[in-house]
C-alpha cells in the first residue's frame, strides 16, 4: 500500500521522518538545493529531484506574462518534481514584497516603509490575504516577505523595503505574516510552520539578522554592535513571527561584528533554531554562500560546508547546482558536514513541504486567476496608500490650511517627474528587479487620479518640467489656482539604491522651487526613504505630503488631496535635515534633531 509518508492521516513528524529513512544521500543534498526557473529541467527536478525553484526578482515565463502562463509553468516543473522516484513537490518562491510584483497586472501595494507609517496590524495582515491569492493564482506557493529590516540608517539602498527604524514599527506590521499564511490556532506552537490552506501562502522573514543596521547603511554591510542591541533592535521581529507559524527564514547577506551571517554557527544555530526556538526553515539569499569567500565564488566547497555547518538548510544556489551537489556529497562522505547536520536540513524542508499541504494539492488552483488585480484588491490598496501618506505642512500660517484642495478649481498645473509615471510610484521590485518607468503594469498615475478626481469645469495642464518662461506663458494664458508639484526618486532595488547624496533627484528641487515660486503649491515627494528639503523650499511650498512608493493605486492619494478622506499616516523613519546627521535616532537624545522626527504626522479636519 502507500508508503506512510504519502498518508495524509499521518502526523507530519511520522510523515517527515518515514520520508527521510527512505532518501539516499543525492536525495537529501538536492532536496537542500533551490534553482532558479531558467535552470529548473527534467534532469534536475526529476533525475536529481532539486527540492526548490525560484523566481528571481523580474523573472517571468515571458514579459507580461498572464497568471495562466505562470501556473503552466509552475504546474509542469511540478509533474517533473512527482515523476522523481520518490515523487516530493517542489515548492516555488518569489519575491511578492508589495503584491505579486513579478506578475504583470497584479495589485501592486505600497512598499513597506508607506505601511510602516499607516500603523495598522490589520491592514498588514488583510495586505497579506490578498497578496497570498494573487501569489496562489499564479501557482506559486513561497513568497520572500515580509521583510523585517529595522532600517537604521536611509543611506541604504533598502530602506524601502522596511517598515520602520524603529523595532516596534516592524513588530506591530508582522501580522502580514497571518494575512500571506492563514493564522495559526490558539495553542499552535511558537516556532512551528503553520499554513491554513491552498489560498495562503508560505512566508519568510528576512533577513536574518541585522540587516538594516551595518556601518553608514551599506548594503550587504557590517553590522557593528553588542548582542544585547542586535537583540533588541534588530532581533526583535521574529519572534512576533514565531508565534505566527513562519515557516522560513532567509539569513542575512550582511555580517555581524564581522562575522557574516551565513557563516554563523553562533546565530543561525545557537540562537535562532535553539534559543529563539525556529522549527522551519532557513534558506540562504541569493548566491549567499558565495559571498562568503573572496573573490565571490572562490574557494566554494568551503562556501558550501561554512554555511550548511552554520545552519542554512537551503540554498539559493541558484544557477550551478552540479557543483553544489558535488561538493555537499563529498563534505558529508569526508565526514566535514555530519549527516546529522543535512538530516537537521532535510527534516526542515519536509516539515514546511508536509505543512504546506503540497504532497496533497501540488498543482495551481485555476479558479484564482480572475481574482489578479480585481477591483476588490485594488481598492484596498487604494486604502493602504491614504493610511500611507503623511501630511507634512499644510499652509504657511497655522488658520490658513492649504488642503483639501479645491476640485472645481478653474485651472490647475500638474507638473514634475513623478506625476505621471506609474513605474516611479511602484519603486523597485516591480515587474523588473530593480523596478522601471511609464506604464510597467496595469495602475493609475497621480495624473490620472488627478483627472478623475478633479470637476468637469476644471483645466488641467500638464507640464512635467517647465522652464521659467513656459510658465510664464502658461500663466498669461490664465492664472493657475494651485500646482500640484510631484517629485522624487526613481526606481532602485539593493546596492543600486545606496546613496550618500539623498537630495531630491532629477533636479526636483528647482522644478519645486520655480513652481513654488510664482504658484501655490503643494509639492508631493515619491520617495523610499526622507529626502533633503531646503527651508527656504519649504517655505516657499504651500503644503508637503510624503508619499512613499504608493504603487499601483495613485487615487488614494487624491482621495486625500481632495479632502474625501483626512491624512492619518505618521513618520515610520526620521526626516533628516541633512545626511550630515546621519545616523539619527528618537533614542539618541540630544543629538536628535531632525526636520520632522518619527511619529509626525498633520491632520486636514479632526485637530
Ligand atoms: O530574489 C531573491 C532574493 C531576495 O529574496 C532577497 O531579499 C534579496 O536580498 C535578493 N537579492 C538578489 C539578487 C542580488 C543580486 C543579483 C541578483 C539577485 C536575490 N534576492
Amino acid at each position: 500500500e502507500a508508503p506512510l509518508y504519502k498518508d495524509p492521516m499521518q502526523p507530519v513528524e511520522a510523515r517527515v521522518k518515514d520520508l527521510l529513512s527512505r532518501m539516499t544521500l543525492q536525495e537529501k543534498a538536492a532536496q537542500m538545493a533551490q534553482i532558479e526557473r531558467r535552470v529548473a529541467t527534467p534532469t534536475a527536478l526529476t533525475d536529481l529531484a532539486i527540492g526548490s525553484v525560484l523566481s528571481a526578482g523580474g523573472s517571468s515565463p515571458r514579459d507580461g506574462a498572464t497568471a495562466e502562463e505562470w501556473a503552466d509553468m509552475v504546474d509542469q516543473m511540478q509533474r517533473w518534481a512527482l515523476a522523481s522516484r520518490l515523487g516530493v513537490p517542489i515548492i516555488y518562491g518569489s519575491d511578492a514584497v508589495h503584491g505579486h510584483n513579478n506578475l504583470f497586472g497584479a495589485t501592486i501595494f505600497p512598499h513597506n516603509v508607506g505601511l510602516g507609517a499607516t500603523r495598522d496590524k490589520e491592514l498588514a495582515r488583510r495586505i497579506g490575504e490578498v497578496t497570498a491569492l494573487e501569489v496562489r493564482a499564479s501557482g506559486i506557493q513561497w513568497t520572500f516577505a515580509p521583510c523585517l529590516a529595522v532600517c537604521r540608517d536611509p543611506r541604504w539602498g533598502r530602506c524601502y523595503e522596511c517598515y520602520g527604524e524603529e523595532p516596534e514599527i516592524v513588530q506591530m506590521m508582522t501580522s502580514i505574516v497571518s494575512g500571506l499564511q492563514g493564522s495559526p490556532p490558539e495553542g499552535h506552537p511558537s516556532g512551528y510552520p503553520f499554513l491554513a490552506g491552498q489560498r495562503n501562502v508560505i512566508a519568510c522573514a528576512k533577513h536574518f539578522v541585522g540587516d538594516g543596521g551595518t556601518h553608514k547603511g551599506i548594503n550587504e554591510g557590517n553590522t557593528i554592535c553588542s548582542y544585547e542591541e542586535l537583540e533588541k533592535i534588530h532581533m526583535s521581529p521574529y519572534p512576533d513571527c514565531f508565534n505566527q507559524g513562519v515557516c522560513t527564514v532567509m539569513a542575512s547577506y550582511t555580517s555581524w561584528n564581522g562575522e557574516p551571517l551565513h557563516s554563523s554557527h553562533f546565530l543561525i544555530t545557537d540562537v535562532l533554531k535553539e534559543k529563539l526556538g525556529f522549527k522551519g526553515l532557513v534558506v540562504s539569499d541569493w548566491e549567499g554562500i558565495d559571498r562568503l569567500c573572496k573573490p565571490h565564488g572562490s574557494n566554494y566547497r568551503y562556501c558550501v560546508a561554512a554555511s550548511i555547518n552554520a545552519g542554512v538548510d537551503m540554498i539559493m544556489i541558484p544557477f550551478r547546482y552540479e557543483k553544489f551537489l558535488e561538493d555537499l556529497i563529498s563534505l558529508v562522505e569526508s565526514g566535514e558536514v555530519p549527516m546529522s547536520r543535512i538530516n537537521d536540513a532535510v527534516e526542515r524542508i519536509l516539515r514546511v513541504k508536509f505543512v504546506s499541504g503540497i504532497f496533497e494539492q501540488p498543482f495551481s488552483d485555476r479558479s484564482l486567476l480572475d481574482v489578479v488585480g480585481c477591483k476588490e484588491h485594488r481598492l484596498l490598496a487604494r486604502d493602504a496608500v491614504r493610511k500611507s501618506l503623511v501630511l507634512l505642512k499644510n499652509g504657511k500660517e497655522a488658520r490658513q490650511p492649504f488642503l483639501p484642495l479645491k476640485k472645481n478649481a478653474k485651472r490647475i498645473l500638474v507638473a514634475g517627474s513623478h506625476a505621471d509615471n506609474i513605474g516611479y510610484q511602484c519603486g523597485g521590485w516591480t515587474i523588473a528587479w530593480y523596478g522601471g518607468s511609464g506604464r510597467i503594469t496595469a495602475g493609475t498615475s497621480i495624473l490620472e487620479a488627478i483627472r478623475e478626481a478633479i470637476g468637469e469645469e476644471a483645466e488641467v495642464v500638464h507640464e512635467p518640467n517647465p522652464t521659467a518662461s513656459t510658465l510664464l506663458q502658461l500663466q498669461q494664458k490664465e492664472p493657475f489656482s494651485y500646482a500640484i508639484v510631484v517629485v522624487g526618486e526613481v526606481p532602485y532595488a539593493e546596492m543600486l539604491g545606496d546613496r550618500t547624496d539623498l537630495s531630491i533627484p532629477f533636479n526636483g528641487h528647482d522644478t519645486l522651487s520655480l513652481i513654488a515660486g510664482t504658484i501655490p503649491t503643494v509639492a508631493l515627494v515619491v520617495s523610499g526613504r526622507p529626502l533633503v528639503l531646503e527651508t527656504q523650499l519649504l517655505d516657499q511650498i504651500e503644503a508637503l505630503v510624503a508619499v512613499w512608493l504608493p504603487g499601483s493605486e495613485g487615487g488614494g492619494i487624491t482621495d486625500c488631496l481632495f479632502g474625501d478622506c483626512d491624512f492619518h499616516g505618521v513618520l515610520p523613519v526620521s526626516w533628516f535635515r541633512s545626511v550630515d546627521q546621519l545616523p539619527m535616532h528618537s533614542s539618541m537624545g540630544a543629538g536628535y534633531d531632525p526636520l520632522f522626527p518619527i511619529g509626525f504626522g498633520l491632520r486636514m479636519f479632526d485637530k
